[in-house]
């Protein structure tokens, strides 16, 4: 039996050693207030008129500038296919031990994957507090067979939502290339050509001040559309400062993500994140990610010629190139540029 599945330990009264985060990585001062701070954009006022959209477009680009991230409400998506697909994810990290080892077990192609802490478990210094459920969505028909059997609705529930997202994801992604000035249908082929699902769920934890659900990190993709249930954990680096991402009802929370940055040539900032433990209660949150196809070529746009780059000057490189550089070095920002710079003459 895997005893490294945090879900599978019972009455856990202290935190084991591997779990201690260096001093100067720790959570520290859990006491930061929960902040209004980050904007909450409605997407119905894009869909009214003319001026509406144009208002809409402006504050989603703004967001993008100065936050990394933004919250929409009005989406589109109905709140209880939210809460009966978050109840879904939930199920998963309930099931029996004997189960849980079998889904990862089972999968010989590797595509969906159950884990504990980080993709790099063995040689990481420290673990996460965390379990996850990480399998790709798009286009359904490729993967939807390999998920998992169990909870029993999980296909079908999940498979109708993620059509939601990859949608919903679309009209972020054309919003986004309008405020940016790029021709229509700039990301609509290879740059979105797959959605990621991973679930996270991080249990009551006794001591959160010593550590972490998800460590400081930029997502390696275009945009996150993350739903968070009513606990929160997620904090947002802004200034220096962390800032608690508080869960709004029937809100996404969207994020720039790492490749949007150096696309639009720094104009869009991916801003650092992570999520936080607490002593009480179990917190589970799902990350869509719209991220290109494995063999897409990665670029700042040409067509932002009225931008200056903003970014330091990488060579081209396919997408999978830098998701294996960001799982290899556990999201190290600086060392995952390092090995796309120019080769020096
Ligand atoms: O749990 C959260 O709120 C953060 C999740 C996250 O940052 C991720 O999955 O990349
Ligand atoms: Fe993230």
């Amino acid at each position: 039996m895997d005893q490294k599945l945090i879900s599978n330990w019972s009455n856990i009264k202290s935190v084991p050693e591997n779990y201690i985060f260096p001093l100067e990585s720790r959570p520290g001062d859990l006491k930061i207030p929960t902040s209004n701070s980050i904007p909450i954009i409605d997407l119905n006022e894009a869909q009214k008129d003319d001026s509406d959209r144009a208002n809409t477009i402006h504050q989603i680009i703004k967001a993008a500038q100065e936050f990394g991230f933004f919250q929409v409400i009005n989406h589109g998506i109905l709140e209880n296919e939210m809460k009966e697909t978050m109840s879904v994810f939930k199920e998963v990290f309930q099931m029996s031990d004997e189960y849980k080892q079998k889904l990862y077990l089972d999968d010989d192609l590797k595509t969906c994957k159950r884990f504990t802490s980080s993709l790099r478990y063995e040689t990481e210094n420290v673990h996460l507090w965390r379990d996850s459920l990480r399998h790709p969505a798009h286009p359904l028909e490729d993967w939807q067979h390999l998920w998992p059997e169990n909870p029993t609705e999980y296909r079908e529930c999940v498979g109708n939502f993620s059509v939601k997202i990859k949608e919903l994801g679309s009209r972020i992604m054309d919003l986004i290339s309008e405020g940016l000035g790029l021709k229509c249908g700039y990301f609509d082929n290879d740059l979105t050509g797959s959605l990621i699902i991973s679930i996270n769920h991080y249990p009551p934890c006794p001591e959160p001040s010593l550590t972490l659900g998800l460590s400081k990190h930029k997502d390696p993709y275009l945009i996150t559309i993350l739903m968070q249930d009513g606990v929160s954990g997620l904090q947002v680096l802004k200034d220096g400062k962390w800032i608690t991402v508080e869960p709004l009802p029937h809100a996404f929370v969207i994020n720039i993500g790492h490749l949007l940055e150096i696309i639009s040539k720094g104009k869009l900032k991916s801003a650092e994140h992570r999520a936080v433990t607490n002593s009480s209660q179990t917190r589970t949150s799902a990350a869509f990610f719209i991220a290109p196809s494995d063999d897409c070529l990665i670029e700042p746009a040409q067509d932002l010629t009225h931008y200056e780059n903003n970014q330091p000057i990488l060579r081209s490189f396919k997408y999978k190139e830098f998701l294996k550089n960001f799982f290899d070095t556990l999201g190290d920002t600086d060392l995952i540029l390092k090995s796309f710079e120019p080769p020096k003459n």
